[in-house]
């Protein structure tokens, strides 16, 4: 489903002189946070020249992220034994998996190693999200004005862990790209340049932002389903336990393995089906078309309604049914299933999601099984959907002489 709006609207909340804090795919940042200081310019001979589109979509290839998942593996292991092994009692599951996915992104993308100080700054990165969506009135209190705060801390912060990249890089004869950070330092803009230091923050920080929220409200999904429905839990335990079962002590995850996980991927496809992390999107009409009756001008945004499209009972029969099978085979027709959006500019880091959340429910099955503390709990939006209660559960560690 698409909903429509104006250019004034756009340039309101969209356009490269509104104060939007962090989109940072277009070029916003660039107006917004210019600095001044700047890694050596040069046009110099053998650096490639490359948008940070390329760089980011080159790294988050599924055969480059192949390599990686028994470093997600080690770090799903290390966060389930030091956050939800000792509270076996209780878990508050939202605050735990962005936790996870923050750890995760800072670590596999930016190569942070000091886990700890970058967790204590999750509520910052939560509200530069909320303030993309918020009013942009940059006023003492508004949410946006709280997001420009949060996000020059962010950026600061990242300047710091880019000062020391670079001057690493610059030690090395030949510098090699790690992560994506060094993949962003090691290639020159579309004008030959090295990029800014601010504008390196810039995009990591969105990149951070845009890697780890919407991954942990699909964990948060999964978790809750597979508490509501434990004949799905059974499915999906079974599939973890025929590849645990195969492996030997210790010995970490690797790509066969989240290759044989389709049911579990399939649950998990679903929960995102009933509740998207992402709502909605904006598409700029490059043309003027027509559609379902409405004529569409160029240069005004459709916005389309992730939520309405997964439910059109058209292509999903009782849509409300939680029903893993529906991506079996050829899975759902095309266009009509869209949490990762769709077309050009649909998600990059879809793949990356995929192995995270497959690893992590992989270990997190693996250990328990769990019930829901609050049972009705009220879902609410901001603007990604999240239980009330943050989603406080019970774990029940399985028999260990069974398993
Ligand atoms: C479950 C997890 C995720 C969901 C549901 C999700 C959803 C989305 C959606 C709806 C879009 C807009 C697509 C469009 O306009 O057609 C998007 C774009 C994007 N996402 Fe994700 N995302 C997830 C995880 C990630 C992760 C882990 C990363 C990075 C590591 C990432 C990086 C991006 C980037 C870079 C774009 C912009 C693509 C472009 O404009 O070309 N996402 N995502």
């Amino acid at each position: 489903m698409v909903f429509f709006c104006g250019p004034a609207a756009n340039k309101f909340l969209f356009s490269s002189e509104s104060k939007v804090v962090a989109t940072w795919w277009p070029s916003t940042f660039n107006k917004l946070f210019h600095s001044n200081s700047s890694f050596t310019s040069s046009t110099s001979t053998g650096v490639k020249t490359k948008s940070v589109r390329d760089v980011v979509s080159g790294f988050l290839k599924m055969d480059v992220l192949q390599n990686y998942v028994s470093t997600i593996d080690s770090i799903a292991r290390e966060h389930i034994e030091k956050e939800w092994e000792p509270k076996e009692g209780k878990v508050v599951v939202v605050e735990a998996v962005k936790k996870y996915t923050l750890v995760l992104a800072c670590q596999l993308l930016v190569g942070i190693k000091d886990h700890e100080h970058w967790v204590g700054f999750g509520e910052r990165f939560a509200s530069v999200l909320a303030g993309i969506v918020s009013v942009t009135i940059d006023f003492p209190g508004t949410t946006f004005s709280k997001a420009i705060k949060d996000a020059q801390f962010l950026r600061k912060e990242l300047v710091v862990i880019i000062r020391e990249r670079k001057t690493r890089l610059k030690k090395e004869e030949n510098p090699t790209v790690h992560d994506l950070l060094s993949g962003i330092l090691l290639t020159l803009d579309a004008n030959g340049k090295f990029r800014t230091e601010e504008d390196t923050a810039g995009q990591i920080m969105g990149l951070l932002i845009a890697g780890h929220e919407t991954a942990s409200v699909a964990l948060t999904f999964t978790i809750k389903y597979l508490a509501e429905l434990p004949h799905v839990y059974q499915e999906v335990f079974k599939e973890i336990m025929e590849i645990a079962k195969a492996k030997g002590p210790g010995e970490l995850l690797n790509w066969g393995d989240i290759k044989k996980m389709s049911y579990t991927w399939n649950v998990t496809c679903e929960a995102m089906r009933l509740a998207p992390p992402a709502q909605m999107g904006f598409k700029e009409a490059l043309s003027d078309f027509t559609f379902a009756g409405f004529t569409i001008p160029k240069g005004w945004k459709a916005c389309w309604s992730v939520h309405s499209t997964n439910k059109d009972p058209n292509y999903f029969p009782n849509p409300e049914e939680f029903d893993p099978t529906r991506f079996e085979g050829n899975g759902p027709a095309p266009y009509t299933y869209v949490p990762f959006g769709g077309g050009q500019r649909i998600c990059l880091g879809r793949e990356y999601a995929r192995l995270e959340l497959l690893v992590f429910i992989y270990n997190l099955v693996k250990k328990f099984e769990w019930k829901k503390l609050v049972p009705n709990e009220r879902i609410t939006f901001n603007p990604s959907p999240s239980p009330e209660n943050g989603l406080p559960i019970c774990l029940k560690p399985h028999d260990t002489s069974s398993t």
